[in-house]
């Protein structure tokens, strides 16, 4: 896993702007960017903010090495070699505040944000998105899978079907985050901590003269650990009556077999089957593992019939999020320096909901006094203040529609984006992973379920200020105006 030398996993563009702005003077010019994304991805109604870390350590070793200056130096654009002189003391200087992982998070409000000179918030633009659109998309669809299989074990198998080695270990851990309780992949164990679990393979089996001897061997080879992939031949016939032989003779070690795995055929069947022999066996405490192609449509469905599976292996359907394998997030300007002071820069589209939102902005969480939950998220201007008074009250307004508003009252506040770097410093400590799993459970609990089904969720509602949609209003009526021919 690369965390140094990575200053130029960035696009050519933002180095072109880079180069064009110190031509010009403006590199050192201040600019406020702001992460988020405009759709919640798998129709889910929420998604799980993740990939702070991996920024962090980006962000913390960020800075061009002689390679990638001798790199920029052969570069059609022929930059001159001040600029490249100028890059080799570059290190980022600027300011950021994020959500934390763990967070549920919604559309269209500031995941990031970036102040520093131009400079620094344009290099780190691919970069960042690159590493939050990813995790947060994984660790979105392990919520959903996680939501439909809330009591069962859930094993994070994908590496194999990863898209390369970065998206296996981080999307390890995004699934972590979301409430897995282990990965097969050693590595993330390694780095982060996460517990490891392995079954065997059908090479196993197929390595040997029979199923029986194959079991017997594995068995007295890892004695405490021990799951036995019984549908090499025949699941029923010979798969799990070969694994009862094995788990008698285990009892009589004094040892108790943990479990078995199904991996192919009708998982709902195979399952009530092979549970009740394991039962008659007096074996109830073997568990029953599947995995195929599973995600939260299958595993939804294997329980409406009734499946007996305890623990769920799942692999390339969560590690590629293959129902939807991007996450759109953007980054945009909100605010640039003009003079000595900054103002508001908005991005214009004829698609409404690619108009940006001009100014930095912070988000607050409206939890109800009453019972705790969210009502609505608020966007506001830092300089704005919220009434946090008994019986306060507030009125909310669409993003993109001024004729839908809601009164909300009786709420407390929770500040939703945490101060990371100031000034270059980091002055976040990066929680451990099981705080991040913790921050994560407790976000769901602030949610009514209407909002967390995985099929047609309630939407969340997310609210500009007062001051806010009316800076976004009279920018856009400004340009109209302009453009009124
Ligand atoms: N009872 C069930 N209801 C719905 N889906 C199921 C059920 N049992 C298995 N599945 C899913 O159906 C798909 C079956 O895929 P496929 O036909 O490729 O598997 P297979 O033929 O059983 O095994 P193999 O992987 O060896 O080809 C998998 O995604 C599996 O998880
Ligand atoms: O199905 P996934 O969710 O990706 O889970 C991981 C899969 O990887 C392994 O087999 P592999 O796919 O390598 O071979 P197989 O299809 O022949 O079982 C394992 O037996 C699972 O089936
Ligand atoms: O341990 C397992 O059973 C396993 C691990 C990765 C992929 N498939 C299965």
């Amino acid at each position: 896993m690369q965390t140094t030398g990575l200053a130029l996993h960035t696009d050519k563009y933002q180095i072109n702007m880079l180069y064009a702005h110190w031509m010009n003077g403006s590199h050192l010019r201040k600019a406020v960017f702001e992460a988020y994304f405009r759709k919640l991805p798998f129709g889910n109604g929420y998604a799980v903010f993740a990939g702070l870390e991996r920024i962090v350590n980006y962000l913390v070793n960020l800075r061009f090495t002689e390679e990638d200056l001798a790199y920029l130096a052969k570069q059609e654009e022929n930059y001159k070699p001040e600029f490249l002189e100028m890059l080799r003391d570059f290190r980022f200087g600027g300011t950021l505040l994020s959500m934390k992982e763990g967070a549920l998070v919604f559309p269209n409000e500031p995941l990031i944000r970036v102040e520093g000179t131009i400079m620094e918030a344009q290099l780190i633009e691919t970069a960042l998105l690159n590493f939050m659109n990813f995790q947060t998309l994984i660790a979105t669809k392990a919520s959903r899978i996680k939501q439909v299989a809330p009591d069962d074990i859930l094993l994070e198998f994908g590496t194999r079907r990863a898209q390369e080695a970065d998206a296996a270990i981080w999307g390890a851990r995004a699934a972590y985050i979301a409430g897995f309780d282990a990965t097969s992949n050693m590595l993330a164990g390694e780095y982060f901590g996460i517990p490891t679990k392995g079954t065997h393979a059908h090479s196993w089996v197929q390595g040997f003269e029979s199923e029986e001897e194959a079991f017997e061997l594995y068995a007295k080879a890892l004695p405490d650990q021990v799951t036995l992939l019984v549908d090499t031949y025949d699941t029923l016939k010979s798969g799990v009556p070969n694994a009862i032989k094995t788990a008698k003779w285990l009892a009589s070690q004094g040892k108790r077999m943990s479990s078995i795995r199904l991996d192919s055929g009708d998982l709902a069947y195979l399952s009530i089957q092979a549970r009740k022999m394991l039962d008659d066996a007096g074996l109830s405490y073997v568990k029953i593992v599947a995995s195929n192609d599973l995600d939260e449509n299958t595993i939804f469905n294997l329980k409406a019939q009734g499946a007996r599976i305890d623990i769920w292996g799942i692999g390339t359907q969560l590690i590629t999020a293959a129902d939807q394998p991007a996450l759109g997030g953007v980054y945009k300007l909100v605010e640039r320096q003009k003079g000595d002071t900054m103002v508001p820069t908005i991005k214009i589209s004829a698609n409404p909901e690619k108009i940006s939102t001009p100014g930095k902005k912070e988000v607050y969480r409206l939890l109800s006094r009453s019972d705790k939950k969210a009502l609505g998220d608020y966007i506001t201007y830092p300089s704005e203040t919220i009434p946090e008074e008994r019986n306060n009250k507030l009125r909310l307004k669409h993003p993109l529609n001024s004729t839908l508003q809601k009164t909300v009252k009786n709420f407390e506040v929770m500040r939703m984006l945490e101060p990371i770097f100031e000034h270059g410093q980091l002055v976040y400590e990066l929680p451990s992973l099981d705080q991040v799993r913790d921050y994560h459970k407790q976000q769901l609990s602030l949610f009514w379920p209407e909002y967390l089904r995985k099929l047609n969720p309630e939407i969340y509602r997310i609210s500009l200020s007062e001051e806010v949609w009316n800076q976004r209003q009279s920018m856009i009526e400004a340009y109209l105006e302009q453009h009124d021919e």
